[in-house]
């Protein structure tokens, strides 16, 4: 089922990765001596139901990505490379208008996510042919408060009910164009992209994945990436 279906896998590495507070741009440092965002790109290109990959970069990085970071690297597939806008969600919506028009389903995974693994993602495109829209994540560990603008609790929400939401979350191509230009038409900014689809009254489901499919964001981030890449290398 899954070869006949066309799958576009979108790809978001156009942020400016303020919080991580570094010379160059996150997705560029070196994690086990590569690129974060080619640790990325491996994955996806290794998985045979993903027909193309479009990456989201800064406008005035396009040049020095291609150029300095793609081109060190072989990928089987080609990289269509767009740029990004403001906010994730505008890059997401750039992206969306380069998807090959065969796309039934779209991916959208975070570029700062590199330890995304290939039977994640497959399991997430299964589920998607199923639901039309998955969100992949984890229960939560910690008890999480709701906090008012003078820093007082006023709700702990059932934490059985909590999860961490992560990328990939993988739609039908229709109603993912469709949930981005009711966000548009509504001046909606959401944080990820199941919210616009749940915005449009449709059930996004929830795979569990990893805790280690984190995403880098700040230097900790860093330490935690290379605990992760020694230990998969230990596993191997
Ligand atoms: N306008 C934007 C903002 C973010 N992203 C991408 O969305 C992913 C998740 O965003 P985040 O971790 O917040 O990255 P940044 O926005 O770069 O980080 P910061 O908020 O610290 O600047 C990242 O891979 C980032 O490159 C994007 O494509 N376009
Ligand atoms: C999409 C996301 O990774 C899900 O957890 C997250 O919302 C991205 O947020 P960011 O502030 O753009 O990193």
């Amino acid at each position: 089922m899954l070869n006949k279906v066309f799958v576009s896998a979108i790809i978001a590495a156009a942020g400016q990765g303020k919080r991580m507070k570094s010379r160059i741009n996150k997705q560029y440092l070196e994690l086990d001596g590569k690129p974060i965002l080619i640790h990325t790109l491996e994955v996806f290109d290794k998985i045979k139901y993903i027909n193309e990959i479009i990456l989201i970069l800064k406008e005035d990085e396009i040049e020095f990505c291609r150029e300095k970071i793609l081109n060190r690297y072989e990928f089987r597939k080609k990289i269509i490379l767009v740029s990004g806008g403001r906010e994730r969600q505008e890059s997401v919506y750039n992206g969306l208008k380069f998807v090959n028009k065969n796309a039934q389903i779209v991916v959208v995974h975070d570029g700062a996510r590199p330890f995304v693994t290939a039977d994640v993602i497959e399991k997430s495109i299964c589920e998607a042919l199923k639901n039309k829209a998955v969100g992949v994540g984890v229960p939560v560990k910690d008890t999480i408060k709701v906090v008012d603008e003078n820093s007082y609790i006023i709700d702990t929400p059932d934490r059985s009910k909590l999860w961490g939401i992560q990328t990939p979350q993988v739609f039908n191509y229709d109603i993912l164009i469709k949930a981005h230009e009711k966000a548009i038409e509504d001046n909606y900014l959401g944080t990820d992209d199941c919210v616009l689809v749940e915005r449009l009254g449709h059930r996004v489901k929830m795979i569990e994945g990893n805790y280690d499919n984190i995403k880098i964001t700040t230097p900790e981030d860093l330490i935690l990436g290379e605990a992760i890449l020694n230990r998969r290398k230990s596993k191997i």
